[in-house]
């Protein structure tokens, strides 16, 4: 039941927010054998099917490539489906990537709530995974964790800590945070203008409260703030703070399904790079309660890869909790057939289409990413396994193509390290605009990291081989600022182009889905224009 609550102010200590971030046993399903032959759905013989049976000369990126519409009794964009096809069975088919600069706990979190999976790196400490992992799974399903302040944190910190959170608000409550913390007010960032910065938060904090119960559902939480005229609903089981609402949220929550294990709790991956003592972070991780385990280099076909994953799969076969392994990254059937035969599930493609990459340029080597997920997926299937296409998505249409070249999920890194849940502090560039920094893993600051206790010879010749961006901005959508922004802009474009396609699901998406070969002029011609010409 609900309870609209106005009032209830006090004083007293305990403040801290959000910390800065880093800081199921489920048996993985085997992703079902899609034949590459004769399609049931389509009659298409094969997996893609291209317009005019056209047959690339090249390989081809997102952009060469567009979809052509087919008769649909798909009647709503609502019906689609869009559960991963990856084995994994999560509800979205987007997974965040494993970089510093991308995927922390609140974008795990957030995520996770909207059904999709964010994969810690593996430049993490161990015990800082851990801590993200347990703080994820006592994360609430459908409420966002608040941000809580006290009433005496001032007013330059709690402005500074509710830009972590795309509700933009904090709670200042009384009590531990961690313990049961009993709400006293809400400030928003509107009520500390012209406020000295000095001055605290129960002098600024609005104490007309909408306190709901938890069991509320959304549309009765949403109602409820339309009719109170406010934006944020405060979730209290026995006087203690649970979450926070928002009317935005209160919609998502009757759109998505989160991403949950076996015990209801939301999901969260992480990753382990081939060097060092990889069995030993893997057994670590999988204690931890990492729902995937994903071994992560940039050559994944080589040598080194091959014993890394054969040692983890070794753990993952003796451990109580049998996760799925995912590997890469790999561009080729070849790469796809070793990395299975080694005991991978779900192969990780992508040689250099990543916004930090800088491989191809460095070395020659990568592969156009459309024709690398095409071809790796269908290597995959083959195998009975399937392929996360990672790098390269810059728009929904990128990952309603890779879904279409038969991906099982998507993984995203620089276009969600521009929200208010990556693990970055928000910055302002000179004319105003809000961004966090953003760096590649095989940059020259993620080396120096990763290399931190070899010795300075060792660290600086490290440094000699980097393959991608170590400073860049990555500008808050001012219309998308929050990766659940985002994640609404992604999933309404690929259920309409299921829907275009006549597809009610991701399988059938794939078996569907008639790809056609573009020029640069084809491609100019889809981009809107914002000023006339
Ligand atoms: N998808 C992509 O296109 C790319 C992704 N990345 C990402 O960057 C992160 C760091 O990966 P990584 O640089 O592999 O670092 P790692 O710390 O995982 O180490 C890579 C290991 O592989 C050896 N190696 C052999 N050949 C290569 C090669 N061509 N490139 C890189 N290492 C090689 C290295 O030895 P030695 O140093 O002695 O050569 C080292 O032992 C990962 O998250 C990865 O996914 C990086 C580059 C490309
Ligand atoms: N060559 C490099 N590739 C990198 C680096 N850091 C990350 N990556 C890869 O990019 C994807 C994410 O792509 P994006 O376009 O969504 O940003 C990530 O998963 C890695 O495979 C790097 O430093 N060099």
């Amino acid at each position: 039941m609900m309870a609209v609550n106005t009032a209830t102010t006090g004083n007293s200590a305990t403040a801290d927010p959000d910390p800065p971030d880093h800081a199921t046993d489920e048996t993985p399903r085997a992703p079902s054998a899609r034949g590459v032959s004769s399609s049931p759905r389509c009659g298409y013989a094969t997996s893609v099917h291209f317009l005019n049976d056209q047959q690339p000369q090249h390989d081809l990126t997102y952009n060469d490539v567009f979809m052509v519409p087919r008769r649909s009794g798909v009647s709503s964009r609502l019906e689609v489906d869009l559960s991963s096809t990856d084995g994994l069975a999560t509800p979205l088919p987007l997974v965040v990537a494993n970089m510093t600069a991308v995927s922390g706990r609140r974008m795990a979190e957030t995520v996770a709530r909207r059904g999709g999976l964010a994969i810690i790196p593996q430049d993490i400490p161990t015990e800082k995974v851990a801590e993200t992992i347990a703080r994820v799974k006592q994360a609430h399903l459908a409420f966002d964790t608040p941000v809580m302040v006290s009433a005496d944190t001032t007013i330059g910190v709690a402005i500074s800590l509710m830009a972590k959170r795309s509700h933009g608000m904090a709670v200042v409550v009384d009590g531990d945070r961690h313990g049961s913390p009993r709400p006293l007010g809400v400030i928003a960032p509107a009520d500390c203008q012209e406020v000295d910065r000095f001055a605290q938060a129960h002098s600024v904090m609005n104490t007309d409260l909408v306190t709901v119960d938890p069991s509320a559902s959304p549309k009765e939480i949403f109602d409820e703030l339309s009719a109170t005229h406010q934006e944020v609903a405060l979730a209290v089981q026995d006087t203690a703070l649970l979450g926070v609402m928002t009317r935005r949220g209160a919609l998502r929550s009757a759109l998505y399904s989160p991403a949950v294990d076996a015990d209801d709790r939301l999901r969260i991956g992480t990753a382990v790079g081939i060097n060092g003592d990889v069995a030993g972070r893997a057994e670590r991780l999988l204690d931890a309660g990492s729902d995937v385990l994903v071994v992560d280099t940039a050559h994944g076909h080589q040598e080194k890869m091959l014993e890394a994953l054969r040692s983890v799969r070794r753990v993952v076969d003796a451990h109580e909790r049998r996760v799925p392994i995912v590997a890469g990254n790999v561009v080729t059937a070849d790469g796809v057939h070793d990395l299975v035969d080694a005991g991978a599930e779900i192969l990780k493609v992508g040689v250099g289409p990543g916004a930090m990459c800088t491989t191809r340029m460095q070395t020659g080597v990568g592969r156009p990413q459309f024709s690398a997920v095409l071809e790796c997926a269908e290597a995959a299937r083959a195998d009975s396994a399937s392929v996360w296409a990672d790098g390269g998505v810059r728009h929904p249409r990128d990952v309603a193509l890779a879904l279409a070249a038969g991906a099982g999920s998507v993984m995203v890194g620089s276009w969600f390290a521009g929200t208010y849940e990556s693990p970055g502090d928000l910055m302002s560039d000179a004319g105003g605009r809000q961004y966090k920094e953003s760096f590649g893993m095989a940059s020259a600051r993620a080396v120096r990291n990763r290399t931190k206790n070899q010795s300075a010879f060792d660290r600086a010749r490290a440094a000699l081989f980097e393959e991608g961006i170590s400073s860049s901005q990555m500008y808050l959508d001012p219309q998308r600022p929050g990766v659940e922004d985002l994640i609404d802009f992604i999933v309404s474009g690929v259920r309409s182009s299921c829907t275009y396609a006549g597809a009610a699901d991701l399988e059938t998406f794939a078996e569907c889905a008639t790809i056609g070969i573009q020029s640069a002029s084809g491609y100019e011609e889809g981009r809107p224009i914002h000023t006339s010409w």
